[in-house]
């Protein structure tokens, strides 16, 4: 690559700017250039090469930010589509510098891998002098780097933009780096960039306070379950344990350290019991409440813990716990994955209050699959679930298809007529695929619908009244569409009373066992196995096609094997090909989309008061059998099994109550 200025040029200047004799540069460039001089003793006449670690250096390293990565993942692929510039790369650093994730086109990773801009590659400001991702961890806020403001001349073909990004401590953990070949992009990406770092952030208090109240709030209703929103951690006991940056910054506090440890009793007139109480009867629509301190009226929100708190694979200390855990499973389909579980399990709470759910996903990441499973668990079980793929139908079609006609409607209905699908829904759920291809008008009618839950079959004045279920799904970008005007807002927002989003297969922390199951499927029930080489193949596969694609894979790979072994010759040779070659940055695939958070829940239905266990959905049955395993396996010692799965004795007594698993102790709580 060649600089602009030529390199001994460039270096000239680094050194007249900071002599003082130079200028036009940033004061954040001027100081870090002094760094680069007089600290880290390099010289930008010789220009240096970041280390590239082994890949088992790079793994530990990726071990200890585990849980920044999971959460960052899927936001990254976000940023750098909305980036939409092919020529630029969104990596995850962790604090000495190391790249541990990045997201680029794939031809764009091979050029910028000459360079050392890799997976693996430390990127500290004092081995590669000024660059966007060791000057933010060096100032610990957001920067950017344009081309001439690097160190090296080498480097200066290059842009980046970073923000550090903090965890629920306040303790730089990584940092979030766009860099890109273009100079024009910076202050858009920083932007974008700041966006997705509080996203990151968010996740990252949700992940590590599983086992506590999320509390949501904000001065204006609108706002609560944006990004704007505030949000706090609660323990049972009413104490906060977390908070992000927009909650200290609407409470006026400064720091996490100044709030945590306070009871939200102090900081809102209300107590965590009462919020919960309110939020339940509010069908979790914002509930308001004012501010001790200042008198200042929020709108709030509370829900209870989401998930039975099963901790994380990289946890330090809970490996054990988890290893030991018996498989969870969703009711038709393998939902091994943690984070897949927990959606499964606030969906399911959500669409209980008939909240419709949007799915977004990859294609064959199994949104369909996850809506039959929500739809088996909800109270509307018994009633049909009606999928209709928007995308499939001819527009002048959907109408009819979804709204039913009466006879002689129009030229060519039936001279019966014919029931829409939303009708054949009724007092069931009613899946709409592809959303995102819904004609417009069509989309007016539809909102209708949801509002007034009646419909006017086509031809006829009379209205019926109809009540169903509603999962979207989509695998395009619907604010995207909504932007370009032709998908309605209020329609989106009607449609995502809460946002789910799949994982694709290759991020899924279920992926060998879903391997084995679809295996197990395509191979009629009959026990295979597969050769550690073609396993291995099969588990680094990035699999585009996600669920469906592996699926038709092994049905022809089962075809091919000889007897019950499945070999590395069974596979198609375009998988083959890719073995000894070693992973490449992750390329997106066109359609993957943002993976937005839950952003609201529920209530169970466990709470009615019915002690049936039939009652209890899928969702709560596995979540019984995991605690009834752990228990066994624990001697039904509850404070053991509390600490295993890092929740308070009470919370545990509350859960064991709600999955009525009764305790032979006669102090059995009951909240
Ligand atoms: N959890 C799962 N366990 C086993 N198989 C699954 C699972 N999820 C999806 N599949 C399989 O993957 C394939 C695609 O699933 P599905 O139709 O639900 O995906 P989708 O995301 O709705 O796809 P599209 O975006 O194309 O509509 C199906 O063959 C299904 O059986």
């Amino acid at each position: 690559m060649s600089s602009m200025l030529e390199p001994r040029g460039h270096a000239h200047r680094v050194h007249e700017v900071v002599e003082g004799r130079g200028s036009g540069t940033t004061d954040l460039v001027t100081s870090s250039w002094a760094r680069c001089l007089k600290d880290y003793h390099l010289d930008p006449d010789k220009p240096l090469q970041p280390t590239v670690l082994a890949e088992r250096a790079l793994e530990e390293r990726r071990k200890r930010s585990a849980d920044v990565i999971d959460c960052a993942k899927l936001e990254m692929t976000t940023l750098y589509q909305q980036l939409g510039d092919r020529e630029s790369a969104v990596v995850l650093v962790d604090t000495e510098g190391t790249i541990l994730h990045m997201v680029a086109a794939p031809e764009f990773a091979r050029e910028m891998g000459k360079v050392g801009f890799c997976p693996g590659a430390v990127w500290s400001e004092s081995t590669v002098g000024t660059n966007g991702m060791g000057t933010c961890l060096v100032v610990g806020e957001p920067v950017a780097v344009r081309q001439q403001d690097h160190f090296f001349g080498v480097y200066t073909t290059l842009t980046c933009s970073a923000v550090p990004i903090f965890d629920p401590d306040g303790a730089l953990v990584a940092v979030l780096d766009v860099t890109s070949r273009s100079q024009l992009m910076q202050q858009h990406s920083l932007v974008l960039l700041g966006m997705t770092a509080q996203m990151i952030e968010n996740r990252l208090i949700d992940l590590r306070f599983r086992e506590a109240c999320p509390v949501h709030f904000h001065s204006r209703p609108e706002f609560v379950y944006t990004l704007h929103e505030g949000k706090l951690v609660v323990a049972d006991d009413g104490s906060i344990r977390a908070a992000n940056r927009s909650a200290l910054f609407q409470l006026g506090y400064p720091s996490v350290h100044a709030i945590r440890g306070k009871k939200i009793d102090e900081v809102f007139q209300t107590t965590l019991a009462d919020i919960l109480q309110r939020s339940a009867r509010s069908s979790f629509h914002p509930v308001p409440t004012f501010c001790t301190q200042r008198s200042n009226r929020f709108f709030v929100v509370a829900q209870e813990p989401a998930t039975l708190s099963v901790p994380s694979v990289e946890r330090a200390g809970t490996r054990q716990v988890v290893a030991s855990l018996p498989p969870v499973r969703g009711p038709e389909c393998a939902f091994g994955d943690d984070r897949i579980l927990s959606q499964l399990n606030v969906a399911a709470r959500v669409i209980a209050r008939q909240i419709p759910v949007l799915l977004h996903g990859e294609t064959g990441a199994g949104k369909e699959v996850f809506a039959r499973a929500l739809h088996k668990g909800s109270p509307f079980a018994s009633g049909a679930f009606v999928a209709v793929n928007c995308a499939s139908l001819p527009e002048s079609l959907i109408e009819s298809e979804l709204f039913g006609y009466r006879a002689g409607a129009f030229t060519g209905a039936q001279r019966t007529g014919r029931r829409g699908k939303i009708l054949q829904a009724d007092r069931g759920t009613l899946f709409l695929d592809e959303i995102g291809d819904m004609p417009l008008t069509l989309q007016a009618r539809l909102l209708r619908v949801l509002d007034e839950r009646q419909i006017s079959p086509l031809g006829t004045e009379e209205t019926i009244p109809v009540d169903f279920q509603l999962v979207s799904a989509s695998h395009r970008n619907l604010p995207k569409l909504v932007a370009d005007g032709v998908f309605r807002e209020d329609l989106y927002y009607r449609l995502s009373g809460l946002e789910v989003s799949l994982p694709p297969l290759r991020e899924r922390a279920d992926k060998r066992e879903l391997l084995y199951r679809v295996l197990q499927e395509e191979a009629a029930g009959q026990r295979m196995t597969i050769d550690p080489d073609a396993e291995a193949l099969l588990m680094s596969h990035p699999w585009p096609g996600n669920l469906r694609q592996l699926r038709h894979v092994l049905r022809t790979a089962v075809v091919l094997a000889a007897g019950d072994r499945l070999r590395l010759e069974d596979l198609p040779p375009a998988l083959r090909q890719r073995i000894a070659a070693r992973p490449e940055p992750m390329a997106v695939p066109p359609a993957a989309l943002r993976e937005p958070e839950a952003v609201a829940g529920s209530e169970l239905g466990g709470d009615s008061g019915d002690d049936e266990l039939a009652a209890l959905n899928p969702v709560q049955a596995s979540e019984r059998a995991v605690l009834l395993g752990l228990l066994e396996q624990q001697r039904w010692n509850v404070s053991n099994v509390a600490k295993a799965l890092d929740i308070s004795r009470n919370t545990l007594y509350r859960r064991l109550h709600r999955l009525r698993i009764p305790l032979s102790h006669s102090d059995f709580p009951v909240q």
